[in-house]
């Protein structure tokens, strides 16, 4: 079975334009559980634009189902994440100023950094994921930091989706059976809709788990919540 965490970053952003508490980041965390979400996922970033560290804490406990933080670790991200112990932690390469994630990261380069980070987070009991593209080598250097899972970046699957399918989703599918073969876990994210997910699922049917925000967010516009999580898991059945 592949979960659907929903990303609550965007609930926090609309929150944030106003500086009220409408929408009510905690409420739809568990609405989204209530209709059906297997997960919740939260992409801090140092200037708070939208989650804010202060939602982290006060989701920790309210939370039922998986809850996945990502992010730069920074000493503050570390910090958050062993006071928190979430369940899952997924390390992205992000700038501090960067409007959002667009890239993997280069696990090769920055092999010693990650595998000191895999042992703090794995000694914590923190299931860990790193973020990164669909070149085997960083698949491999993932494995080779200590990493449970990869969350591979489907940027360039949803861009070319439209056009080729079938192209767009090959590196993907080769990733995967990489992934597969060293044994970690994994995971796949952004810039997946109701548009292109089915197909990444049906091409790629052992996922463990999907990270969904700014197009189901968009979606629930015009369907609304429930209706739109409920759609987002029929594609992954
Ligand atoms: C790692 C990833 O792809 C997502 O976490 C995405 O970057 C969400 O962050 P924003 O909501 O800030 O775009
Ligand atoms: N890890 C990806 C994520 O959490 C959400 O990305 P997006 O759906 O907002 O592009």
């Amino acid at each position: 079975m592949t979960k659907l965490s929903v990303n609550i970053n965007k609930v926090a952003t609309l929150r944030n334009a106003r500086g009220g508490n409408n929408p009510d980041v905690e409420k739809v965390a568990l609405d989204c559980e209530r209709f059906g979400a297997e997960g919740i996922t939260v992409h801090p970033r140092p200037d708070e634009r939208h989650i804010r560290y202060a939602d982290v804490y006060a989701l920790r406990p309210l939370l039922k189902t998986e809850f996945n933080i990502e992010g730069y670790p920074s000493k503050e991200f570390i910090d958050l994440v062993l006071k928190v112990k979430p369940h899952q932690v997924t390390l992205v390469p992000d700038a501090p100023d960067q409007i959002t994630s667009n890239a993997g990261w280069d696990t090769k380069t920055n092999q010693s950094f990650l595998a000191d980070l895999m042992e703090t987070f794995g000694n914590a009991g923190i299931r860990t994921s790193i973020f990164v593209g669909t070149d085997a080598e960083m698949i491999e250097y993932a494995a080779k930091a200590g990493a449970d899972r990869v969350e591979l970046y489907t940027e360039p699957y949803a861009s070319l989706y439209l056009e080729s399918p079938e192209a767009a989703v090959a590196p993907f599918v080769e990733a995967a059976k990489i992934t597969r073969s060293l044994g970690m876990g994994l995971n796949a994210g952004h810039d997946l809709s109701l548009v292109n997910l089915k197909y990444f699922h049906e091409s790629i049917p052992w996922l463990d788990e999907v990270s969904i925000g700014h197009a189901l967010i968009c979606d629930a516009l015009y369907l609304g919540l429930e209706k739109t999580i409920k759609e987002y898991k029929t594609c992954l059945h």
